[in-house]
């Protein structure tokens, strides 16, 4: 059967932004923020709140987010809801427009922050035909495009989606790693105190290597007691160990663990051979399965959201966790030495490891949260604890 033609595809009215998916599917709607056209994955984040922390989070690179959650953007921006200097998701799908933000921390709407950062919005979309879509069929790759004069090329951005080489394979970390080590300062957030200070004295000292880490993490670890020292994806296992390091930390980021776990495993593995604890999340989960030997998939829809429930499998407690992955550590390629210590309860993934003759663990969610519930903020406590 031919293919339908995708410049007779008509454009309702008003029309200033568009969804164009791989599969030649379109859905009109309104533009926002910057004008332009972004090529990704679309995946949906099920989050109620937190839309900035999910765009500045450097795992979303490469990737337009679709929130279900319908009101996007009523407490507008401000500087400090962050886990990264910029936005890192491409765009954001939602279905409302976005309203003037009511709340007193509000600093911006969230049309300026997305235009100041060059990111594309688009509202008036189904997000929940668009979610049902990819739940069914997976995370498509697409465009999306806001012209405020509402022209379209939608042939060109059919062609842009389709050109778009996929999620799979590709290494993102060292575009979105820092350049040069440095230290890390601040704990956790508090209303009326903002982000405070670490604790005095003598801290252990934890070396966090930066594959597109989240700002939280680093206060979680500051406010279970760490110093954190933070260095760029390729740093070399000398590198690390001129710091001094009590504990090594693999961090969350964007892309193929495979492809990143070319340059990165190695470097796990004469860390791991030094009897160091390690923690690692996300991607720096699925890192140190890879430097054990483990093996790595896409997941088909993958887990975005900010009340997944997790078995722990030490004592049967669940906890609500926050999420962000579209790969996931294969459960059957562990080796001996590594035990599964947490399991997701929505489609029985694996959710956490760790090593039986090294200390070292990881999970796939994320204890730092922003956004989501603190129900995992031991697991910082945990391996602060065992630098002491
Ligand atoms: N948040 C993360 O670290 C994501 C890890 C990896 N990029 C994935 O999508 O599975």
């Amino acid at each position: 059967m031919a293919e339908p033609d995708i410049s007779r595809v008509p454009q309702p009215e008003g029309a200033t932004g568009v969804l164009v998916l791989a599969n030649g599917e379109v859905a009109w709607g309104r533009g926002f923020g910057a004008a332009g056209a972004a090529v990704g994955e679309v995946c949906f984040h099920t989050a109620m709140t937190g839309y900035q922390e999910i765009m500045t989070d450097p795992s979303f690179a490469g990737q337009i987010i679709t929130f279900t959650f319908p009101h996007i953007g009523n407490v507008g921006a401000n500087p400090d809801d962050v886990e990264a200097d910029d936005p890192h998701a491409l765009g954001m799908i939602v279905r409302e427009d976005p309203t003037a933000p009511s709340n007193f921390r509000a600093m911006e709407n969230l049309d300026g922050w997305m235009k100041r950062h060059t990111r594309i919005g688009l509202a008036g979309i189904d997000t929940r035909a668009l979610t049902r879509r990819i739940r069914t069929g997976g995370a498509p790759n697409g465009v999306v495009a806001h012209s405020p004069d509402g022209t379209f090329d939608l042939p060109a951005l059919l062609a842009m989606a389709r050109g778009w080489p996929g999620l799979e394979g590709m290494d993102l970390a060292r575009q979105v790693t820092r350049e040069t080590h440095g230290t890390w300062e601040g704990g956790i957030w508090r209303l009326g105190f903002g982000y405070g200070a670490g604790e005095g004295g003598a801290r252990p000292h934890v070396v966090a290597i930066d594959y597109g880490s989240k700002h939280n993490i680093f206060r979680n670890l500051v406010q279970a007691g760490a110093k954190v020292s933070v260095v760029p994806a390729e740093a070399t296992f000398d590198q690390i160990m001129a710091l001094a390091p009590d504990g090594i930390f693999l961090s969350n980021g964007p892309g193929d663990p495979a492809a990143t776990g070319e340059y990165a495993v190695p470097v796990i593995r004469q860390l791991l051979d030094t009897g160091k604890p390690l923690f690692g999340i996300c991607l720096g989960h699925q890192l140190l399965g890879l430097a054990v030997g483990a093996k790595t998939t896409k997941m088909f829809q993958g887990h975005r959201g900010a009340n997944h429930p997790v078995k722990r499998l030490s004592d049967g407690a669940v906890e609500i966790t926050s999420m962000n992955h579209g790969f996931a550590v294969e459960r059957e390629s562990l080796p001996a030495n590594a035990r599964e210590t947490h399991v997701s309860l929505f489609d029985g993934s694996n959710a956490g490891l760790e090593l039986t003759d090294r200390p070292a663990f990881s999970v796939q969610y994320h204890p730092e949260a922003s956004p989501g519930p603190q129900d995992s903020f031991y697991l910082f406590e945990r391996f602060v604890g065992a630098l002491r």
